[in-house]
């Protein structure tokens, strides 16, 4: 039971009060039987006081019903929002690598599909709390009428619980399977959106996608569907036949044999026939809850976990990292990153990395595909930690306590860069003027507007999008620029505008600008080159002269 332990967690005060009042609720609905079995056993000779009780009764009953509804709803409702927003601050913490090892599908199942399952479990556990503190107050009025007979009935609820456990296994291990298969799922649809065009153009691609991959995991999701469907409703039932044998036994056994009292014996069927609801909402809220715990296992996998108070991962406002608008050196002193294959034995490993940068300087980092240079950016803005070696800033090492600081002297455009459609975290006074000048220099004056704080469009062509993302990196304004392949995408006008005219006007400001590019026709506006070469640096004195006389 992870969400009642996660949902205690979350709201003790709350939880503890819903329980208080399904004890109330239980209480005084075991006092309503009691009157009506006092007017049955009467043959309905009662006075005005049993009558003005059982209207008393019945109406604290509804109020303590609407309250503890009132009270679940709440506790739902705050326990996902802070359940959501405790996730994505993780997800935002979590190291870079580890979120690409587990991939943006399975962040996005737990996102969306493990959160709405666990936000069902949730929903049901209040009610299911107070539903068994309501048969926990009608057991002890059962008990003052004959503790035999209690005895008897907790033997049946007993034997249920069993005979759930035991059905419910197979259940359980399906619930899993389900829950992977679903994980597969969502990568298949990934493809379905991302790849709409490649399955448009091609027939056979189209039909096989759909029928190998999409329609047999969705069938393996079916099935075990509609098995644990079927496990789950068969214990449904098995509860109520349980609920029908000790009725039957209570009407048409017990009186044969005299062993109880006719009166004990009415109360006992009033109370059997009005447990039946919340019992039975036991059991329909397990399987629910075996989701919810599935969903949990699932979040704690990627490294994330919903158990500890909101209040505690709540970003603390002074917890802003220090930001500099100024560097001396920044220097990486033989730092590593190893990319290991799961598949093979094989892995790959970029560095060990001697570099040391400066303000006012454009390096370029060229080197074939798959060379490391992508690897290299993310070390050097501190988006990958180095394995071994340090980065070192103004010559002091960069610590788990520094490592926010230091990511923030970097602006980056990285090949496959998110464009956000409001410039978030950005807009000051004087942002509004400063993005119409830098969208006249990167020509988009004409195309896209800023209306408070928000791109009019960010529905562009890619070279375009790529333009909207330098005027971002513009407006952070930070002592570090780096661009992945960003010319790639530009006319080759604009790509003149970019090596010849943006980035030494970058470099004439003082920034460090470090430009990752196959453009060779462009190197020779560099101060240094910097080639990879399967994760290596190759030594850099040989590249300058051959830029030269290729640029000469
Ligand atoms: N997410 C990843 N998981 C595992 N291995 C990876 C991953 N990304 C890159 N690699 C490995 O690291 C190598 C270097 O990749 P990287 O993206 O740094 O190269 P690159 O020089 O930027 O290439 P390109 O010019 O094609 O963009 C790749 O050849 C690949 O083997």
């Amino acid at each position: 039971m992870k969400s009642l332990v996660l949902l205690f967690r979350t709201s003790p005060t709350s939880i503890i009060l819903v329980t208080l009042c399904g004890l109330l609720s239980g209480a005084s609905s075991a006092g309503l039987i009691a009157l009506i079995n006092q007017a049955l056993a009467s043959q309905f000779s009662v006075g005005p006081r049993v009558a003005l009780g059982f209207a008393g009764l019945a109406v604290l009953t509804l109020l303590l019903r609407f309250g503890t509804q009132a009270l679940i709803n709440r506790l739902n409702g705050d326990a996902l929002f802070e359940m959501r927003m405790k996730l994505c601050r993780q997800i935002v913490a979590t190291p870079l690598r580890r979120l690409e090892e587990h991939g943006i599908p399975s962040v996005m199942a737990v996102l969306t599909e493990d959160l709405f399952v666990i936000g069902a479990a949730l929903g049901v556990l209040p009610r299911f709390l107070s539903n068994i503190a309501i048969a926990l107050s009608c057991f002890v009025y059962l008990a003052w009428l004959s503790w035999p007979m209690l005895l008897g009935l907790l033997g049946i609820i007993a034997l249920s619980a069993v005979g759930f456990r035991l059905l419910s296994r197979g259940a359980s291990l399906d619930l899993q399977r389900q829950r992977e298969h679903q994980g597969t799922l969502y990568r298949q649809l990934r493809g379905l959106t991302e790849g709409i065009k490649e399955l448009k153009l091609h027939h056979d691609r189209r039909a096989a996608f759909l029928t190998e991959e999409v329609e047999s995991t969705a069938w393996r999701v079916r099935t075990l569907q509609i098995r644990i469907g079927d496990v789950f409703a068969v214990t449904g039932s098995l509860g109520m036949l349980l609920s029908f044998a000790f009725l039957g036994t209570l009407i048409f056994v017990l009186p044969g044999l005299g062993w109880v009292e006719t009166p004990a014996l009415v109360g006992y069927c009033i109370a059997a026939l009005y447990l039946q609801q919340p019992l039975q909402a036991v059991m329909e809220a397990l399987p629910i809850l075996s989701r919810g715990d599935i969903s949990l296992m699932k979040i704690q996998e990627l490294g994330l976990t919903l158990s500890s108070s909101i209040t505690a991962a709540k970003e603390n406002p002074e917890a802003r990292p220090l930001i500099r608008d100024s560097f001396q050196t920044v220097e990486l002193a033989g730092v590593t990153h190893t990319y290991y294959r799961e598949q093979s034995d094989g892995h790959f490993i970029v560095g060990p990395i001697h570099l040391r940068l400066h303000p006012g300087e454009l390096v370029f980092l060229v080197g074939g595909n798959g060379s490391g240079k992508t690897t290299l950016a993310k070390l050097l803005t501190g988006l990958y930690q180095p394995e071994e070696g340090q980065i070192l800033m103004d010559g002091q090492p960069v610590t788990a306590a520094t490592q926010e600081s230091y990511r923030q002297l970097f602006s980056a455009v990285f090949a496959d860069f998110y464009l956000f459609e409001r410039l978030l975290g950005l807009v000051g006074e004087q942002t509004t003027s400063q993005v119409q000048s830098y969208l006249s220099l990167l020509q988009l004056s004409r195309k896209v507007r800023m209306e408070s704080g928000v791109l009019s469009t960010t529905e562009l062509s890619q070279g375009q999008r790529k333009r909207l993302a330098l005027l971002t990196a513009y407006l952070e304004d930070r002592p570090i620029y780096l661009f992945d392949e960003w010319a790639a995408d530009q006319d080759p006008a604009f790509k003149d505008v970019f090596y010849t005219k943006l980035l030494p006007e970058l470099k004439r400001k003082g920034k460090a600008v470090i430009v990752i590019s196959h453009d060779d026709k462009y190197f020779h506006v560099a101060d240094r080159i910097l080639r990879l070469d399967a994760g290596q640096l190759v030594p850099s004195a040989e590249l300058p002269l051959a830029v030269k006389e290729r640029a000469s």
